[in-house]
């Protein structure tokens, strides 16, 4: 089954906007766990417009206590304190994602011709942490074929690594009615992956409409979803939201993309 991990911006976004403390990021966290979510992930960025250096460090604390959830921290290693926070957490999966600092969300993935060298030593590091690496990438089977160049993703690597694809493209065909021809990218891309070694996730405006075909592509690890599943819980609750994402993912349709 394809895994869930349930992102928290939102929830911090929300609770920045007053020195309360409401939404708790991590009392959601407890409540995504407790509803069947596999993972919390969150993606904080230089200005702390939402998850805050010590929300990841209290969601780390928390995370203790739940060996089989994963952590997921996903942010841009050569912008400051990624690194350093990741360094200090240690989390099960860090996905490594190219936005610059002011960026209001990711919209791109990793150019690995241009990146790919600079990247490689902070992959590198980041194993000899502990960490499973994922990249996130575009649906371009030829960039991500690159990867393998690199000796430390896919079949060659010391541990496990992934890529994230980068749904946003598939999500916004799914609105205007394309959702198959943009499914076969992301299938070819995703068989690409899989064929140097890489698992693969998914992640960017996938919501309770769109995931059903998402899925339909083979062998999709994880999905990390937070925007809409966010919205979804201001009408059904937090944990009534997970599940409903959880019982999508349970009843994903086995045939492929067509
Ligand atoms: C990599 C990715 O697609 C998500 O992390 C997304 O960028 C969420 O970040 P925001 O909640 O800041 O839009
Ligand atoms: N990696 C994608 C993610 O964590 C959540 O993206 P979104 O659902 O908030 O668009």
């Amino acid at each position: 089954m394809t895994h869930l991990s349930v992102n928290l911006n939102k929830v911090a976004l929300l609770r920045n906007a007053r020195p309360l403390d409401i939404p708790s990021v991590t009392r959601m966290a407890q409540v995504c766990i407790e509803a069947g979510a596999h993972g919390i992930t969150v993606h904080p960025r230089p200005d702390e417009r939402h998850i805050r250096r010590a929300d990841v460090y209290a969601l780390a604390e928390l995370l203790t206590d739940f060996h089989a959830i994963e952590f997921n921290i996903e942010g841009n290693p050569l912008e400051s304190p990624w690194m350093d926070i990741v360094r200090q957490v240690k989390p099960a999966q860090a996905t490594l994602v190219p936005d610059a600092p002011g960026q209001s969300t990711s919209d791109h993935g990793w150019n690995i011709r241009q990146d790919g060298e600079r990247l490689k030593p902070i992959i590198q590091e980041l194993q000899a942490l502990g960490c499973r690496v994922s990249l996130f990438m575009d649906p371009d089977p030829a960039q991500i074929a690159r990867l393998k160049d690199l000796g430390c993703m896919g079949a060659t690597a010391p541990m496990e690594t992934r890529i994230e694809l980068y749904t946003e493209p598939y999500a916004t065909a799914y609105r205007q009615g394309k959702a198959a021809a943009s499914l076969e990218r992301y299938a070819a891309a995703a068989k690409m992956a899989q064929s140097i070694g890489l698992g693969v996730n998914g992640g960017h405006d996938l919501n309770l409409e769109n995931l059903p075909q998402f899925c339909t592509i083979p062998h999709i690890l994880e999905v990390s979803i937070g925007h809409a599943l966010t919205a979804d819980a201001l009408e059904m609750g937090m944990a009534k939201a997970v599940q409903a994402y959880l019982a999508v993912l349970h009843t994903q349709i086995t045939q492929s993309p067509s």
